[in-house]
């Protein structure tokens, strides 16, 4: 049974069809990867299938249909655009207030993440004086924090070091293990061979099984 559904899926912004009639499934315990040029509507979809953008069709999460403006039926952690950092905190401190608003994550989890992804442990390094890439691994850890039964991930790469590309994989493979539901997009074609169960092409707004 699939988690979620996209069935004819369409978005339209001031008369021009973003979206055209976009249905794919996104099986349990799976990564599913988007992939196609800039503009081609990946974040569009991934927004679409959050509820996060009003649209024509139909999204199920767990078979019911999703309602814009309703609350999210499942626990999801999720990187869409610009990392949402503070940067006047540490990123420990960053990731203890996602933290406090999920049970059961205590300090043990937050060092995991960012030990994993070689982040700054320290009380003195504040995320102001963070390089692009440390950004960007804080907000790929914001989203991996805590027990959500699905991860989303737009562009993660973006400003990534390979070495760090490798932990990312590595991280994904573990949470699939662990039954976690992925949806990533990405246009780097190493990433997308080594982490896809399956990939959706989008190309002008339309979607296609590759
Ligand atoms: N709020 C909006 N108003 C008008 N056009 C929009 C809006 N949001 C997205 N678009 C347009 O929809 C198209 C798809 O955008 P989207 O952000 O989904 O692309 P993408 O595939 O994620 O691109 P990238 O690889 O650059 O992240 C683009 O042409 C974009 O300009």
């Amino acid at each position: 049974m699939a988690l979620i559904q996209l069935q004819g899926v369409s978005k339209t912004i001031r008369r021009q069809q973003l979206l055209q009639e976009v249905s794919f499934s996104i099986e349990r315990g799976t990564i599913t990867v988007l992939t196609g040029i800039n503009g081609s509507g990946k974040t569009l979809i991934l927004k679409a299938l959050l509820g996060l953008i009003r649209i024509k069709g139909i999204v199920t999460v767990n078979e019911r249909p999703l309602q814009f403006g309703k609350r999210y039926p499942i626990q999801a952690g999720i990187l869409i655009e610009m990392p949402g950092v503070l940067p006047e905190f540490t990123a420990y401190e960053n990731l203890r207030l996602i933290a406090d608003l999920m049970s059961g994550v205590g300090d043990a989890d937050i060092l995991r993440i960012l030990q994993q992804f070689d982040l700054p442990t320290t009380k003195a390094t504040k995320v102001r004086s963070f390089s692009l890439g440390m950004k960007q691994k804080l907000g790929i850890g914001q989203a991996l924090l805590g027990q959500n039964d699905l991860i989303v991930l737009d562009e993660p790469t973006n400003a990534l070091d390979t070495q760090s590309i490798e932990n990312l994989i590595a991280e994904l493979h573990r949470l699939q293990q662990a039954g976690k539901t992925i949806v990533v997009a990405s246009h780097d074609r190493d990433f997308v061979t080594a982490i896809a169960d399956k990939v959706i092409r989008v190309e002008a707004g339309r979607a296609y099984e590759a």
